[in-house]
């Protein structure tokens, strides 16, 4: 089965409420979807979020790396070649994870086609079934609590709740929802590298006092302050996790021979897709580090991607933080893992098992090659 074509797409869905961070905020989740086309007929289905805030990629960024730099590597490609197409994809451009990986979760989703499997079967096997957390955005502490108690009603045991822009504000945002919410759910703390290395030991400091136990924290400081990240991990109690410090496997290795963090949480959109994200998890097996799977606010293609990884590497990947397609209005694919409050069910589809996909909007001169 030979690549023949890419074709892309846009994808925009809204969200049941603004997603709001401490770097950002939006109102909807907006996808690249990319196609590969093969001379079998077969087709499959990636995407990448934009989130230039994390990764520095933009759509029209993903776009222009996929048709000047990649693209032109994979065209004949045999999809058997797996490994050898993704080290390509890896090496055509420094970055762009983003790009990287809608292709990656693409070819992937062919490899599953070529031989008629679900991707998880093909990653090892697993559970088709996973359990994932929902987002609460920053926000006054009564829209927080009713955001807290509109998922507790739907069904999510676990909170991934964002702060990050005011420390004494989110000090007392933390207290009420404990306090609301701390009996019935497991609480995570995500910064968004809102604060600083002293601010937040001083946060949770002051929050273990109050005995509000935290299952964890993300990201509490700039990514790059990898000292920040120790300072805090020998100071508190609460397990610290890396998001925007993690990306490569090389700094995995370095934040974990640095005992800098707890637990690492792994994002396709970070690693350039799924054969970097492996790795990953394999380097935090051999460090007995703890991993959560990830996503950025994106829809149910690219997400569908990591709940198969996630499955499949259930023995490293003990965390799941899958909510993006749970935080849209619907889902406008069909056939692939379905995504209903937090409940996540893989389907037996080959590949990602998507079938097809509603108000796909094409991309102008979206075709490569023209
Ligand atoms: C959506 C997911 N739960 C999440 O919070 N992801 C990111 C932020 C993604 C974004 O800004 O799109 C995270 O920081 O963990
Ligand atoms: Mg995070």
């Amino acid at each position: 089965m030979k690549i023949t074509a890419i074709r892309f797409a846009k994808l925009k869905v809204p969200l049941v409420t603004p997603f709001k961070t401490a770097l950002r905020e939006v109102s909807f989740i907006e996808d690249l979807v990319v196609i590969i086309e093969t001379d079998k007929g077969e087709i499959g289905y990636g995407a990448a979020a934009s989130t230039p805030v994390i990764t520095g990629d933009t759509h029209q960024s993903i776009l222009s790396v996929i048709k000047q730099f990649i693209a032109p590597k994979l065209l004949g490609m045999e999809i058997e070649n797996l490994n050898q197409i993704c080290q390509l994809i890896q090496s055509s451009v420094v970055a762009n994870y983003s790009a990287k990986a809608a292709l990656e979760l693409a070819v992937y989703d062919l490899w599953g086609k070529l031989y008629q499997a679900p991707l998880y079967k093909l990653l090892g096997g697993g559970s088709k079934t996973l359990r994932t957390d929902i987002t609460i955005s920053v926000d006054n502490i009564d829209k927080m609590l009713s955001d807290c108690a509109l998922a507790v009603s739907q069904g999510f045991d676990i909170l991934k709740v964002k702060i990050g822009n005011d420390l004494q504000q989110d000090i007392e945002r933390v207290k009420a929802i404990y306090q609301g919410f701390g009996q019935q759910t497991q609480i995570r703390l995500d910064v968004n590298q809102g604060w600083d290395a002293k601010q937040t030991v001083f946060a949770l400091q002051k929050l273990e006092s109050h005995n509000v136990e935290l299952e964890l924290v993300e990201q509490p400081v700039k990514s790059d302050d990898f000292k920040g990240l120790k300072y805090i991990t020998e100071r508190v109690n609460t397990p610290i996790m890396a998001d925007e410090s993690a990306f490569s496997p090389k700094q995995v290795i370095q934040l974990l021979e640095q005992n800098a963090v707890d637990i690492i949480n792994i994002k396709v959109m970070k690693t350039g897709g799924l054969s970097r994200a492996i790795e990953i998890a394999n380097i935090t097996a051999q460090y007995q580090a703890q991993c959560m799977i990830g996503c950025m606010l994106e829809g149910s293609i690219a997400v569908a991607g990591a709940a198969h990884l996630a499955s499949a590497k259930a023995q490293q990947i003990s965390k799941i933080d899958l909510d993006g397609p749970a935080l849209g209005q619907y889902d406008p694919v069909q056939g692939g893992v379905e995504f209903n409050g937090p409940a996540i069910t893989l389907s037996d589809g080959p590949g990602l098992g998507i079938k097809s996909i509603d108000t796909l909007q094409p991309i102008n001169d979206g075709v490569w090659p023209l």
